[in-house]
């Protein structure tokens, strides 16, 4: 099985991505929903939660509002969180390996696969990218977003240049979205047939 680390920055198209590399019939594993919905309401991280940060947890689940606040921009406060989501999340994600372990292909959506060492799991990596003002326009127009909040979130992840100029494979969606649906099907029939080293100019 090649397992494949999918990523990129904010708005750059990774959903999109991700849901095409499952029309392509590659079994995504989402790591950001595994932890939305260790968080939701009845959320197995909930009683750790509460217990490292009193008072962010309620019958609605987790308040993303107030931990946020308690854990961006605090390095403890944020590795205490990761290591709650963290082994949990890898747990969720072994299960889907190995219920997947026939098939040629899975993939991994990590938005932070880079950042925080998980790159080095996976046989290749997929950045999704697209221009700067693309990725700033896009983002900007999604409701409640600031240019403050963006450049934050931004500060936080490795610059895309540094992604592209690591990935195996990049994806660009500044292009239409059937360029980047084509883009994504070569390199699914790729590596099917010859593996990760012969596709890398697919
Ligand atoms: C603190 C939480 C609840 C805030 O949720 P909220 O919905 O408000 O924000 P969201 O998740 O969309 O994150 C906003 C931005 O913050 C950044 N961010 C999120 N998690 C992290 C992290 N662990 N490290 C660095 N940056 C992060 C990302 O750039 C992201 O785009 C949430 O981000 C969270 O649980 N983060 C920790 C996840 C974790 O521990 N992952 C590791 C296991 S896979
Ligand atoms: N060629 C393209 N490929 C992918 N997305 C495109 C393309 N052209 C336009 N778009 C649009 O750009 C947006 C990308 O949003 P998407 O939610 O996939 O980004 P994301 O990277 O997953 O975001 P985030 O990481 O911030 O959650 C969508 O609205 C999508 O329709």
């Amino acid at each position: 099985m090649i397992l494949l680390g999918l990523t990129g920055s904010i708005g750059m198209g990774k959903s999109t991505v991700a849901a095409m590399l499952r029309e392509a019939g590659v079994p995504v594993f989402d790591a950001d929903a595994e932890v939305r919905a260790m968080q939701a309401a009845g959320g197995a991280a909930l009683p750790a939660i509460e217990e490292a940060f009193p008072g962010t947890t309620g019958l609605d689940g987790l308040d993303r509002l107030k931990l946020g606040q308690a854990v961006f921009g605090n390095t403890e406060a944020l590795a205490k969180l990761e290591a709650i989501m963290h082994p949990r999340v890898r747990a969720v994600q072994e299960a889907f390996m190995a219920g997947n372990a026939a098939e040629p292909i899975v993939a991994l959506d990590i938005p932070l696969l880079f950042e925080k060492g998980g790159s080095k799991g996976v046989h290749a990596t997929m950045v999704v990218s697209a221009p700067a003002e693309v990725q700033r326009a896009r983002v900007l127009a999604r409701p409640g977003m600031t240019v403050e909040k963006f450049e934050a979130i931004l500060a936080q992840q490795l610059p895309d240049a540094d992604k592209r100029a690591r990935a195996d494979f990049v994806i660009d969606t500044g292009v239409s979205i059937a360029d980047t649906r084509a883009a994504v099907h070569r390199i699914v029939d790729c590596l099917r047939l010859h593996g990760v080293d012969k596709c890398r100019d697919a």
